[in-house]
């Protein structure tokens, strides 16, 4: 979130920058823009353009201090997490740094050229029921160099429900081990943990949300 605060203002009782004055408070406060709660001011008019491009200019060395600080402070950078989509596409460059948990033990995807990765996502976990899981990864950025990585996210279309299949529940004689979901339902869930996580990763709303006890 970021907030334009009035403190130079002649006017004790306004904002100082040309904001209607209808809500009196000394400040306007904004959230990202891809969070759609944002009610601009019309005036002056270029304001949500300048300030969209400072809140990501910031966002951006928000992050790579964060970074330095990790850095400084031995902890890793990257958040655990599980894919929600199907089926994740990466390619990484030569600094590696992506990392897979096998039995409570991080294990390096070393970098090898030519290489994708593929991801199985919680989406298939569900439809297959448990068959196949979604692994748990995080990324880790090498010391003293960059890295740079492109992921694919195959996904189902939003609208689709997701469930398990027969094949993998009455075929088997084995009871579903999910509820029936909407995708584009979990999308929303799993963006609200995004843009404000929880304080333990651990807490982070994932597809046994939908698990059938
Ligand atoms: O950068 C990478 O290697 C993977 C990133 C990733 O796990 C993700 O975007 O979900
Ligand atoms: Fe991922």
């Amino acid at each position: 979130m970021a907030r334009i605060t009035s403190s130079t203002s002649s006017d004790e009782d306004g904002p100082s920058v040309g904001i209607p004055v209808v809500d009196l408070s000394p400040f306007f406060a904004f959230n990202h823009c891809k969070i759609p709660l944002n009610v601009y001011p019309t005036n002056p008019p270029d304001l949500r353009e300048v300030m969209e491009y400072v809140f990501s200019c910031l966002s951006k060395t928000g992050g790579l201090i964060e970074g330095i600080i990790n850095d400084c402070l031995g902890l890793p950078t990257g958040t655990a997490h599980q894919d929600g989509n199907s089926l994740t596409f990466v390619i990484q460059d030569d600094a590696g740094g992506l990392e897979v948990c096998k039995n409570g033990e991080w294990i390096p995807a070393t970098p090898t050229p030519g290489a994708i990765i593929v991801n199985v996502g919680e989406t298939i976990q569900v439809l297959t029921n448990d068959k196949l899981k979604s692994a748990m990864h995080r990324v880790t950025r090498p010391k003293g160099r960059s890295r740079y990585s492109y992921s694919f996210f195959y996904s189902v279309s939003p609208e689709k429900w997701v469930e398990p299949l027969p094949e993998f529940t009455e075929q088997l004689g084995e009871l579903p081990k999910y509820r029936k979901f909407q995708f584009g339902e979990y999308l929303q869930l799993i963006k609200k943990d995004v843009t404000n996580p929880p304080q333990r990763p651990e807490d982070a709303l994932r597809v046994a949300h939908y698990s059938i006890e």
